[in-house]
């Protein structure tokens, strides 16, 4: 078992990474929250598995428990799945003093976390992430979201929970397609920061080493993470890290409409923007092709698809939410664990990004 502590303005909390913890969910979140009702809100195929595990668990410690369904996928991050949600909320009487679970992946966490800011203008918000992906990344540092038509993550908050438990055993019953499209978002991390974790993922050579490695990849990526968010809560600055990969990668993400998860789509973002600014000389070409190397190894794309156009790729990157004033803040490395952030003015997009897009139709 292993604790990492975030602290920030709002708010100071522990990520807890321990297998089997699920089986003792209830006296964990007890420790943190006193017995109330509780919201666990889930999706249609994580529900199945862990909401009447969780649901005893929780009641065997003295809460009292509404489970809630989404459907499973990207789509769920919408404006009609929070208006239900809500509207459950509001029909099981959910007061003040009681508190919204996110049972699953990325997409669970994010929107449930957005539904506990805003009912009664913010009620206690824990983690319980299901996926690779979010035990890594999403159910750590507060971001909440949904989508809009127009970009990945347009409406939210920042909204930091009061607990994260994570149980890597949950990572049994993932499917290999989304376990590996986690571990775009790991080699993002490792790429970030170098040193011991980059050499960790060196020896990630093929997919099943993923759940092999699970716990200390967790625990690398969510300390660096921790580190981020305690420094930069609100993204003012070092937080557009975490962005590696995200400017070309959500773009991707949002033109596929479900084509691409999102760890796929940050790693086609992370190779191509290296072999951008390689191609720019502000960063060695070998770069990308480490990069290339280690998603690769895992069965992750990197190419950007050959019938996106270089107009709907543009078009995509309009809202990136590091655009401020009038250019789009990218971030690549001048070397493993060598971070770097670079403005581009918008006028100017079309032409910095042709060294990538050149093969794609207009
Ligand atoms: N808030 C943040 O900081 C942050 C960070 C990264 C990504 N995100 C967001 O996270 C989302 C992607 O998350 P994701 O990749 O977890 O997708 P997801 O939530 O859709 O989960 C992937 C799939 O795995 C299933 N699943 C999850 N856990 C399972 C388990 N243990 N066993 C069987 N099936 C399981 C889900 O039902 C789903 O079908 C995106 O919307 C992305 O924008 C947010
Ligand atoms: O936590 C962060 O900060 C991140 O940027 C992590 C990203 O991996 C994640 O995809 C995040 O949701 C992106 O946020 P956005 O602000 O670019 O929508
Ligand atoms: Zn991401």
């Amino acid at each position: 078992m292993t604790t990492i502590q975030v602290t920030t303005a709002a708010k100071s909390y522990a990520v807890t990474i321990e297998a089997g913890l699920l089986a003792r969910v209830g006296t964990a979140l007890a420790q943190v929250w006193t017995p109330c009702q509780v919201a666990v809100i889930t999706d249609t195929n994580v529900g199945p598995l862990y909401a009447q595990q969780v649901r005893d668990r929780l009641i065997a410690a003295g809460f009292r428990v509404t489970v809630l369904t989404v459907p499973a996928g990207e789509s769920s991050k919408s404006w009609p799945q929070v208006m239900r949600l809500i509207d459950a909320l509001s029909a099981a009487h959910l007061t003040r003093s009681d508190g919204v679970l996110a049972l699953g992946g990325g997409v669970v966490g994010d929107l449930a976390g957005f539904v506990a800011a805003i009912y009664l203008r913010g009620i206690a918000f824990a983690q319980v992430p299901t996926s690779l992906l979010a035990q890594v990344d999403s159910s750590v540092g507060g971001k909440t979201a949904i989508d809009l038509p127009t970009g990945k993550n347009l409406v939210g908050s920042f909204y930091q929970p009061d607990v994260v438990l994570i149980d890597p055993h949950t990572l049994t019953t993932l499917p290999p397609r989304m376990l590996v499209e986690g571990y775009g978002e790991i080699v993002k991390c490792a790429a970030l920061v170098g040193g011991d974790f980059w050499a960790l993922v060196q020896q990630v050579t093929q997919p099943a080493a993923i759940l092999a490695q699970a716990a200390p990849l967790i625990h690398q990526s969510i300390a660096f993470k921790a580190r981020v968010v305690m420094a930069d809560e609100k993204e003012g600055g070092q937080r557009q890290l975490l962005n590696f990969g995200h400017t070309l990668g959500h773009a991707v993400e949002l033109w596929g409409h479900g084509r691409y998860m999102h760890g796929e789509a940050v790693a086609i973002g992370l190779v191509q923007v290296a072999r951008l600014f390689a191609a720019q000389g502000m960063m060695p070409a070998a770069l990308a092709d480490q990069l290339r190397d280690r998603l690769t190894a895992v069965g992750l794309p990197v190419a950007l698809p050959a019938d996106l156009t270089v107009t709907a790729l543009l078009a995509a990157m309009q809202h990136d939410k590091k655009i401020h004033g009038q250019a789009l803040t990218w971030v690549y490395l001048t070397a493993i664990g060598q971070p770097a952030m670079h403005a581009v003015p918008l006028t100017d997009l079309a032409t910095w990004i042709a060294p990538v897009t050149g093969p794609l139709q207009p």
